[in-house]
């Protein structure tokens, strides 16, 4: 993978020619973003530490070491506001390649739902799939010279809160041609294969008409959302192969695929409650999935016993 094909795949890059074509048609906002701190500190307006009655009290040991300045960022908090506002009052947040989707089960929704700034600096900060935006987008680049892009940018997506997760699929593009569709959504069993037929000859003439050529890769996977009213609608991009999650597929299939003048295209979707595929499990904190011993789980456990083994010893009055 070249680091001009990571490159194309950020919102920034993609999004001005595929507007028309994105579910929410008016957006997204795209606000540059400065990741260093000496950008960010001589904008600050608003100093907790300098308020009189958060200072560190005499005599408490810590004199010697000045508290860390929490950076803040004004501008951007405003621009945030305003965007929010003008998308309807909540956005779907995203940095150039990623949204924080791991970082969703700290919100008080458990979505990525934001209605303001704090409550995308909580994700974001919470996110390791923003940290391979920030550090790790061009890994699998056989012709890497950067280690993170020229810029980041902070796109705000208006929230769409009913999107049907059965309707949202993955294509995989090889030698512009269109070779695989998997469900994108693979936990769960849904009511679709009647539709599957409509939904390929959907999503092939979209290819057809309105990606393939104004893409300028020749390998990558978009990602789409079929509306109700069946109009197909562009949700991302991503390179191929490398950090993209191939859903249905392997990599190693996708690879074999050979590319034929026919336009042959493998769509897959769950269509057993046996091919059900568990989640990946990255969404949640270690001590979720942590159960061995010394865990807190394993604690619980501990405390549950002792509590039992107490009350069969000293049964309490039967009252
Ligand atoms: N505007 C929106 N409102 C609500 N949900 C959204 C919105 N945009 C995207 N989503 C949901 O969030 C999911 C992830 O979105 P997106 O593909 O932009 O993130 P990503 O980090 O690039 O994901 P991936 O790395 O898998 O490509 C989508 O599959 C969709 O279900």
């Amino acid at each position: 993978m070249k680091e001009e094909e990571v490159n194309r795949c950020q919102i920034q890059e993609w999004y001005p020619k595929f507007k028309p074509y994105l579910l929410d048609d008016s957006g997204p906002f795209l606000l540059p973003l400065s990741v260093s701190n000496e950008d960010a500190l001589p904008n600050r307006i608003h100093n907790p530490y300098e308020e009189e009655d958060l200072q560190v009290s005499e005599g408490s040991g810590d004199e010697a070491e000045e508290p860390s300045l929490p950076p803040i960022f004004p501008e951007l908090e405003l621009q945030v506001k305003e965007s929010i506002e003008s998308l309807g009052g909540a956005v779907f947040p995203k940095m150039n390649w990623s949204a924080p989707k791991d970082s969703a089960w700290i919100s008080t929704t458990g979505t990525l739902k934001c209605t303001t700034f704090s409550e995308i600096a909580l994700l974001f900060k919470a996110s390791d799939s923003l940290v391979h935006d920030l550090l790790h987008a061009y890994d699998s680049c056989n012709d890497k010279s950067l280690s993170r892009p020229k810029n980041f940018f902070l796109a705000l997506r208006k929230w769409y809160p009913s999107l049907r997760p059965e309707m949202e699929f993955r294509c995989f593009v090889k030698g512009n041609q269109l070779v695989g569709i998997s469900q994108r959504e693979v936990t769960t069993l849904y009511p679709i294969i009647e539709k599957k037929n409509d939904i390929l000859l959907l999503i092939q003439e979209f290819f057809d008409n309105h990606v393939r050529g104004r893409f300028e890769s020749e390998n990558y996977t978009f990602d789409v959302y079929i509306t109700k009213g069946e109009r197909v609608k562009v949700v991302d991009f991503n390179p191929w192969g490398a950090f993209t999650l191939p859903l249905l597929f392997t990599w190693d299939e996708l690879e074999q695929i050979l590319v034929s003048e026919e336009d042959e295209v493998e769509f897959r979707i769950v269509e057993h409650q046996c091919a059900v595929r568990p989640g990946l499990k990255t969404a949640v904190p270690y001590d979720y999935l942590n159960c061995g011993p010394g865990s807190g789980w394993d604690q619980f456990m501990r405390n549950a016993n002792a509590e039992l083994q107490r009350q069969t010893e000293f049964p309490e009055a039967d009252v």
